[in-house]
């Protein structure tokens, strides 16, 4: 028999690999019309919504009744003014479609050549992605391409996918085209995925290739600890890490990397701390921000909270609610990490 979620997982890898050769080609052709700005000031680039209709299109094919939390929507693509993009976007997806199947994709996926849609058809699968998530039934999560300023700035981003049942992850997927396979050898072979399965571990595969690794976060010597943050000092604040990094005693600068490329990291033993601190906005964190990276870490053998220690409550819709920040470590250092937090925030309020 096979094990639980695999036809999930196989089909969620073949999306990735698809979107990660979708969103790097966009890298290297990328204009400078084909970026907009949105409500809420971010980028999102014609990769993000071409990712998004090619892995909301497979979703559907393979599994029709699933509800999909996606973060983009095709609103400004229908417009008048959308239409140079919205041609571009459809060109770039279907270009994914049909590229040649490989070993693990099924044509009834509807990939493969002869399988390009019509704009139409693409314009809904972006919108398929407006579910407003909650407690119970099976969803998907999508990012398509998470640190779309990482991406801009030819720096880390990830394609990321999650499947959670009854507000539970059970699948995270998480593609990096930029990040060194082996961390050792940061000018070596570039492009990873990372996969988990709730209960059955968390594994790293090579973009070029289909060799299955297995993670397991080291205990790390106190010397060896370093965090990792946001490149972007309005998503974390960075001196707040200072100061719960000089209560650790961490004398290491922090590995700063955008997208949940960090989860990734964190469960291959890189760093030993992911902080995302609050920045006093009220920002929500969005369930596709967190659900993947979450699974890879814990299953990797580490702890995810918020940043008061919380665990992350991924059944009350779109975004994390009352979650604020997030502290992942491994599970024996969790908890010094939490005391040091708390006692960096007790520090800032007896500042005020
Ligand atoms: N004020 C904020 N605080 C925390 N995260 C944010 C904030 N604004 C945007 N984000 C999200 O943080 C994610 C990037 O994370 P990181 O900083 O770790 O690279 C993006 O998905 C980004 O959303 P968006 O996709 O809309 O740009
Ligand atoms: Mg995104
Ligand atoms: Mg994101
Ligand atoms: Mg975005």
């Amino acid at each position: 028999m096979s094990q639980p979620f695999a036809l999930e997982r196989q089909l969620g890898l073949s999306a990735a690999r698809r979107a990660c050769a979708l969103t790097s080609s966009v890298f290297n052709k990328l204009v400078k019309n084909e970026t907009l700005t949105k409500g809420d000031k971010s980028p999102v680039t014609v990769g993000d919504y071409a990712a998004q209709a090619l892995i909301s299109s497979m979703l559907k094919n393979a599994f029709p009744a699933d509800p999909i939390v996606g973060e983009e929507d095709a609103a400004d693509l229908r417009a008048e003014e959308g239409k140079v993009l919205r041609d571009r976007i459809v060109e770039l997806a279907n270009e994914a479609l049909v590229a040649p199947l490989v070993e693990g994709d099924k044509p009834e996926w509807g990939i493969g050549p002869g399988q390009a849609k019509s704009a139409a058809e693409l314009l809904d699968a972006i919108d398929r992605g407006n579910y407003d998530g909650g407690r119970t039934g099976r969803m998907w999560t999508i990012d398509p391409i998470d640190g779309t300023k990482g991406f801009l700035r030819g720096e880390q981003y990830a394609v990321c996918i999650a499947l959670l049942v009854d507000a539970q992850v059970q699948l995270g997927i998480i593609g990096c085209p930029n990040l060194p396979v082996d961390p050792a050898q940061p000018d070596g072979e570039r492009g990873c995925l990372f996969v988990a399965v709730l209960g059955q571990g968390c594994h790293q595969i090579p973009l070029s290739g289909t060799s299955s690794t297995p993670l397991h976060m080291p205990t790390p010597a106190p010397s060896d600890l370093t965090t990792l943050e946001s490149v972007e000092a309005a998503h974390s604040s960075h001196s707040t890490t200072d100061t719960i990094s000089s209560i650790l005693g961490i004398t290491r600068p922090p590995i700063r990397m955008d997208s949940q490329a960090k989860y990734g990291c964190l469960a291959r033993g890189e760093g030993g701390i992911y902080l995302r601190m609050p920045t006093g906005v009220g920002y929500r964190e969005k369930i596709w921000d967190h659900a993947p990276g979450s699974l890879l870490v814990s299953e990797a053998g580490g702890r995810v909270t918020d940043s008061r220690g919380t665990e992350l409550d991924f059944g009350l819709g779109r975004t994390l609610g009352e979650n604020f920040g997030v502290v992942a470590a491994g599970r024996e250092v969790h908890g010094r990490v939490l005391a040091a937090v708390q006692e960096a925030t007790a520090q800032a309020k007896a500042k005020v």
